[in-house]
């Protein structure tokens, strides 16, 4: 018998404090965001100071919407990103010419809508799932139906979408994602983490995993 367990990406740091504050928690993953509309953004020089506050075995994931190449491999070297993450609408030959692992989200509309979209980026290492705000790219605070998600995903799954520790719980009972990522969910303010609300979602997924045990023989 084995224990479940959900992978957790925290998602729009700006500060080291939360960086490590979410490693502490147990975090598999810390996300910076390099779309300079959102405000969460962090330029590259800050990023490269604050992103030495992950601990080795926690992943740094760059996110990018519709970026320039050139702006993409600034980034990954400034900050010795682990996994790259499209937001926008980058095609499957752009996402690979990095040589890295990356994450191609979508944004729900609905369940074939998904299927559509995904099936072009087969190479993708992980797919994300987020909700449909018209004319905003990610990171809107909004969840969308679960039930939309197909049962038969091939990829690893990231669920995302207005995620926090009072519905974290709910999700991955009825999504099982690979990872939970959360941005809005954990903050006081855009790109101003609050310590608490990273524990408290941290432990929130602890305890679904916890109602799963799996057979591993
Ligand atoms: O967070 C942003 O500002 C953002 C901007 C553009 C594309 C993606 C963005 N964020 C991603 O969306 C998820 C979900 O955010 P939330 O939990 O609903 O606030 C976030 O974790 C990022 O992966």
């Amino acid at each position: 018998m084995s224990q479940y367990r959900t992978r957790i990406k925290m998602c729009g740091m700006t500060r080291a404090e939360d960086i490590a504050a979410a490693c502490e928690a147990g975090a598999d993953s810390v996300g910076m965001i390099f779309y300079p509309p959102s405000g969460r953004f962090i330029s590259i020089e800050k990023a490269a100071v604050v992103s030495k506050a992950a601990t080795l075995q926690v992943n740094k994931v760059a996110l990018f919407v519709n970026p320039d190449a050139g702006y993409v491999r600034e980034v990954v070297d400034a900050i010795q990103a682990d996994i790259i993450q499209f937001h926008g609408d980058e095609t499957p030959d752009f996402c690979q010419q990095f040589g890295k692992r990356y994450i191609k989200a979508f944004r729900v509309k609905s369940a074939d809508d998904i299927q559509r979209q995904v099936e072009p980026h087969i190479g993708a290492d992980a797919i994300m799932l987020d909700a449909y705000v018209k004319g905003v790219p990610g990171g809107t605070g909004q969840s969308f139906d679960w039930g939309m998600v197909p049962a038969n995903v091939r990829h690893r799954l990231f669920l995302a979408g207005g995620l926090n520790c009072s519905n974290v719980e709910q999700a991955i009972r009825q999504v099982r994602p690979y990872t939970v990522d959360v941005a809005g969910g954990i903050e006081s303010a855009p790109g101003i983490k609050d310590v608490d609300k990273i524990k408290a979602f941290a432990q929130a997924v602890r305890k679904a995993d916890s109602s799963f045990v799996e057979n591993s023989s």
